[in-house]
Order: structure tokens, then sequence, then C-alpha cells
């Protein structure tokens, strides 16, 4: 037993009965990995400002930073004390047998009441309303203004301070947004019906996107949600058309920005765009006003170095007319907050991505809470009348129902694209995403069983149900040369490394153009698999993963070392570096280049932002780089591989949730692996949501 858990005495298993009991209860915590070292820290900070502060407000404190730190933008403590298993997911290594101490433990038996109205009464929390501007001063300048308190409770949810302001500043932000009168560009319906068709007759069945485009089209605020493939770039581009023609006309172009999360998002969307807009049936003047140009949001905001302040805000605002930005799914509370403020109050926001994929690692899930409403529409008569009038559709499909334009006020300003062109109706992977997105744990596992029973769906299962012998040979074959009978459409990670060895153009000179054209062969061969783990510890972690895959092609022959440098070893960048212009996300492979009058070195092949040209870094000029075999499903969105293999760990952790499945499953084009490390970890990912507490609410 620790120190810490002989001093509180164990036996209890109620709150701590002062501060004392409390400090070396979050030192256990601590120390068994359920809480950060800086949730301690503010807990105790509490106690040393004001050591009457009742344990009720600086335990609830810890936990709500506790709750940032697992995606949660606050501490909802009804949802908390009605589940107190739930509050703070076991640490990795699953946290032992749950004993007196843990917090499930502690906090059983308490009541969401006693703990609110000690809330209310300190000091060091401001009971807000929720629906006013909250005042920016410093967090702890005056414990004693209720606007400067360190703590918002806001109903049953307690936010730090901070928190609390992003939260109100992107729902006032997109209130005034989506209250600005419409304004639809001059001729829509014209414009509309030579982009995308005359309607059809009787104005069914619905063509979404051209929906999309109208919604978009008429309001400073629109979201467009939709899985792969369902045709949101297709639909932004011939947005940005619809806008951008009538102010061409008028000889005042919009000033159009485009922006994504993360920099492999921006390189994807820019090379998408680029080809869609040479597609464009407009004048050439309106196709050079679109650009193709994507930056990460970060850059354009202009991120000062080493802070959390933008060159852009209220006070110097970003100069442009319209901002796209896609991949929203992985834009955190934070950044969306800093978005809004940087953003001209006359200028249009379009926010892109698929609602059903995993929030951001950070806290808030912005785009799945703006999203609540996209599955049922809940158009208001108003919305009904104008879209019906604006695009020559009838609304009248059976997944649609009746919404309250005030009630329902970001519904009104949102489309969700429906019909994917990647994955139809007859597709497996399609079928297996839908599957798993309606939740239910036994349709989705059957129809699991029947795809991959079924020969040409792209669909293969591999599960621990067979004896731990044959699971693991069958694993390593899955690893190295993809699913027997298929491995012409999905490849394991040896053919990548037999494109390397068989292409090499052994007769060129050093700097001839084929050593570069030899790279991006091998670029594009490695990004046609990818091994995606749930967790990043453990037997199936990401960690382990390369370890086992690295230990294979090594015993086959195909790299010649299984740490530090060596040919074929794949990486990925893991922070964005000014220094060699790479971004997190980026995918490299070290090869053996020639070099004029000297002996071969390794190089890392990078593709460049373009997706044309391939760059060559030294090894060591790159700092923060792991090894790419596998990685996890978090860092893989925003890319596509031709097959996945999706590894889900022997034990049902907490973030083995239905998004994660689905983003997975989704990050495959043509062929689609799941490994179950133990029977029913699938069925119980999707039968779990991520839930993130915020009160991301907006009405009129
Ligand atoms: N209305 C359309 N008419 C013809 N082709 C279309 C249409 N909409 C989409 N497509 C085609 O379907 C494919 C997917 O479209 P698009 O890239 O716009 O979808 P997306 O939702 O942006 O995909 P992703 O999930 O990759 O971001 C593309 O090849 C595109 O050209």
């Amino acid at each position: 037993m620790t120190t810490a858990s002989r001093s509180r005495g164990v036996s209890s298993s109620s709150l701590p009965r002062d501060a004392a009991e409390l400090r070396s209860l979050l030192g256990l915590w601590v120390e068994r990995g359920w809480l950060r070292t800086l949730d301690r820290a503010l807990a105790e900070f509490f106690l040393d400002l004001r050591p009457e502060t009742d344990v009720r407000v600086a335990l609830a404190a810890a936990l709500a930073s506790g709750r940032l730190g697992h995606g949660h933008v606050c501490l909802d403590l009804e949802d908390a004390l009605a589940s107190p298993g739930e509050v703070l997911p076991p640490p990795p290594d699953g946290g032992g047998e749950p004993a007196p101490w843990q917090p499930q433990q502690v906090l059983a038996g308490q009541r969401a009441g006693a703990w609110l109205a000690a809330l209310r009464a300190s000091p060091l929390v401001e009971a807000a309303g929720g629906g006013t501007q909250a005042a920016q001063g410093d967090l702890f300048a005056d414990a004693g203004d209720p606007g400067n308190r360190p703590l918002v409770l806001c109903g049953p949810r307690l936010y730090l301070r901070r928190y609390w302001r992003y939260e109100r500043q992107v729902v006032e932000g997109l209130r005034a947004r989506l209250l600005a009168p419409a304004a639809p560009p001059p001729g829509l319906r014209a414009r509309l019906d030579r982009l995308f068709g005359p309607p059809p007759p009787g104005g069914m069945p619905i063509d979404w996107q051209k929906l999309a485009c109208a919604i978009a089209a008429r309001g400073a605020f629109g979201i467009i949600t939709g899985g792969p493939g369902t045709g949101k770039t297709t639909t932004v581009v011939r947005l940005l058309a619809v806008l951008q023609e009538p102010a061409v006309e008028a000889g005042r172009p919009l000033r159009v920005r485009l922006a994504a999360p993360t920099g492999k998002a921006a390189a994807r969307l820019s090379a998408s765009i680029g080809e869609q807009i040479g597609r464009l049936d407009v004048a050439p003047g309106v196709r050079a006003a679109i650009p193709a140009d994507v930056v990460t949001v970060h850059r354009l905001l202009g991120r000062r170095a080493g802070s959390r302040q933008f060159r852009h805000h209220a006070g110097r605002p970003l100069p442009l007319d319209v901002l796209v930005v896609d991949e929203a799914s992985m834009v955190d509370l934070e950044m969306m907050a800093s978005l809004l403020d940087a953003l001209p109050p006359d200028a249009r926001l379009v926010l892109i991505g698929d609602k059903d994929q995993l929030a951001s690692v950070e806290a808030g899930a912005v785009l799945g809470d703006l999203c609540r409403d996209a599955e049922e529409g809940r158009y208001g008569a108003s919305t009904r009348q104008w879209l019906e009038a604006a695009t020559g559709l009838a609304l009248r499909d059976p997944r649609l129902r009746e919404g309250d334009a005030a009630r329902h006020l970001l519904a009104q300003q949102t489309v969700m694209l429906r019909d994917s062109r990647r994955f139809g109706p007859d597709s497996g992977i399609g079928r297996l995403a839908r599957s798993v997105n309606a939740g239910d744990p036994a349709a989705a596992c059957a129809e699991l069983q029947r795809l991959a029973d079924s020969a040409g769906s792209g669909i293969s299962l591999l599960s621990a149900a067979d004896d731990g012998a044959a699971f693991a040979s069958r694993l390593d074959t899955l690893l190295l040369d993809g699913p027997p009978g298929a491995q012409a459409v999905a490849p394991g990670h040896a053919a990548y490394l037999h494109a390397l060895r068989d292409a090499r153009p052994v007769d060129a000179a050093p700097g001839d153009a084929a050593w570069e054209d030899w790279a991006r062969a091998i670029l594009a061969a490695f990004d046609r698999f990818r091994v995606l783990c749930a967790v990043r510890q453990g037997d199936h972690g990401v960690v382990r993963s390369n370890q086992r895959i690295a230990r294979l092609l090594r015993a086959r022959g195909l790299i010649e070392r299984e740490d530090g440098w060596y040919e074929g070893r794949p990486v990925l960048v893991t922070r964005n570096d000014p220094a060699t212009g790479l971004v997190n996300g980026d995918i490299g492979i070290a090869l053996e280049l020639p070099a004029p009058g000297a002996a071969p070195a390794l190089r890392v092949a990078f593709l460049r932002g373009d997706g044309g040209g391939v760059r060559f870094v030294l090894p060591s000029r790159l700092g923060a780089v792991e090894t790419a075999y596998a990685m996890t499903v978090h860092k893989s969105q925003g890319s596509e591989f031709a097959h996945t293999a999706l590894l889900l760990p022997d034990s049902a952790s907490p973030v083995l949730t239905r998004e994660l499945v689905y983003t997975g499953i989704t990050r495959a084009a043509a062929w689609f692996t799941l490994v179950e490390a133990a029977p029913g970890v699938f069925g119980t990912a999707v039968g779990r949501r991520v839930r993130r507490a915020s009160g991301l609410d907006i009405c009129a």
C-alpha cells in the first residue's frame, strides 16, 4: 500500500472529510493515473487560496479539470453523480479491482443537489445563467467579483472559466450569424439549376447537394455534413461558384479562404478542390476567383509562437468575405472560439465535415454538437418554403421531421448529404459503416459476420474467438501479406518493401529523376495499407503493433533492423516543424540514395504539399517522428488507404466507441479488415457513443 492510501485510511468509501484527506486522495489518484498532476494542482491551489473551501468544491474542480483531459468541456454533476463509474475513465492499466479510494467508490451515493448547493455558495464559483457573455478578466484577479471567479456553474455543469468563455463565444458568435438577415446571391435558382441540373419532375428525389448549396448560400453561417464520398467537396466548390459569380460580374470578387485543422487534411483538400475547380462549368474569371490553396486554421489565424494568442482576433479580424473550414469534426472548442473571434461580423462561415467521425483530441465535440438535428432536418415552415422555391426540390423524405425555426435555429442552416458515391448501397464498407452508425450492436455484429462471410464484400474479420496460436499467426500473415486470397486489392506491409527492392533504379546516377519517381511509387505503395489502433499501449496498441510488424518484416529479410533508422522505415511526423516545413501527420519513408563521390546515405522521402513532388530530408533533421506501420485512429483522420486493418484491443477500454470504429472503417477505400483481440469488443464499441459534456445549444 502506498503512503497516500495509508494516510487516507482506505477503509472508508465516503468523501474526504477535510482538506488533508482530499489532498492525499488526489495524490493517490495522480499516482495511479486517474488524474493528471495539473488537475490535482488546481484543487490544491484553491485549498491554499481559501483553506475553508468545501472539499466537494475542490474535488469538483479537480474532476472538471480531469474531464478536460478526456475531451469534456465541463463536468455535468448530475450525470457524474448518477454514473460515478464514468466520471474518470480507468487509467491504461485498468486501475485494478474497484477499491474504496477509486473515483467510483468515493462518489457513490453522493447527491447532486448538495454538491450544487455547495458550489453555489462558494466564492470560487460564479453561478451563470448561461446566456450572457462572460467577463474576460484574469482568471484569479479577484475571486470575490463573480465575473472573475475561476469556476463557473451553469445549471448542473461546472466549467473552468476559460472553457466556459470559449463556449459562450461559440454560442454567441454562431447565434449572431444565424440571426443575421439572409442574403442569398442574386439569381440563385438559375445558378443552382445550371450547376446541379434542373429539378426532377415533382422535385423528387431530393438532390441533397443542391439543397446544401442553397442553404449555405443564403446565410452568414452554414454546415454541410456527410459521410465519405457524399460530395462535400463538390458542393463546396459549386457553392463558391454560386457566391463568386455575381461578385465577379459586379467587379468585386469575394475574398475566399479555405482552411482545415491539420496540415494533412489541408493538403488533401487542396488536391481535391484543385481537381474539382477544373471541372466547374463557369466563366474563366469565376474559376480563377476560387482558390485551391488550403491552409491550416492555425496558420490562417497566425499562431504566435509559444502562446495561445493569434495574430487575428476581434480587434484585428481576418481580411476575408468567405471562410470554408473542412474536416470540421477535428476542430475543438478553443479553436472554434478563436476562429469566430477573428471572423469579420459580415463574413460567411461554412463548416464541412462528417459529424459521425471522432471528435478532436482536445476538449469539445463542436461539429457533433452542432449537428444534433442533422439526420432529421428539422426545417421550419419558412425554411422549407424558401428551400423549395430556391431549388425546385420537394422536401418530402421520410427521414425528415418537422422543425421549429426558433427552437431548431442551427438546423435551419444545416444539411446532411446522404448519398455516397464512393460507398454506394452495394459497397461492403458502406454497409458496415452505416450499420455501425445505426448503433445496434447485435445488428452491426451480424452485418459484419455476413459481409466477412461473403466473397467480394471487401470486408474480412479476424477474431480472437479462434484459438490463441491460430489468431496470432493469422494476424502476422494479415499484417505482412493482407487477408488470404485478397492480396491484390488488400495488401499487407510486405508489398511496399517489395516495391522498394524490386523497382530500385540501380543504374540511375545520383540526383537522377528516376530516384524521385521510385520514392513516389514507394510512398504510394505504403499508403495502400495502414494498421489503425484504438489505443497506444497494450498488446494491440500502436507501440507494440509497430514493434511486432518490424520484427516480422526483419524475420522475412525485408528490413535490416527493427529500431533506429533503417531503409524502409516509415515515419509519422508528430509536430509541425517550421525548419523543415513538415507538418503533424506527414508520412515519410527512409530510403538509401546514392550521393556523388560518397557512400549511399539514408534520406527520408516525403510527398510535397501539392502531392506531386518528393522532398528528401536527412533523418538527423527530423525531431518529432515515430514509426508508422501502425497509427491511432485519431491520427488517421483526414487520410484514406486502399486497405485498413482496425485492431481492437482485448479490453473494453472507454475509448472504444462507435465513432472510433466508424472512423476506422471509413479510412478504407477498397478493403477493411477488423481485428478483434477479444470476442465481443466490436459490439461493445458500437454500443458506446462519444458523449462529451457541453452546453453548446443555440436557440433564437
Ligand atoms: N453531383 C456530382 N456529380 C458527379 N460526380 C460527383 C458529384 N458529387 C460527387 N461526385 C464525385 O464523387 C466523388 C466524391 O465526391 P467528393 O470528393 O466531393 O466527396 P467528399 O464528401 O468531399 O469526400 P471525402 O469524404 O473524401 O471528403 C468524387 O469523385 C466526385 O467527383
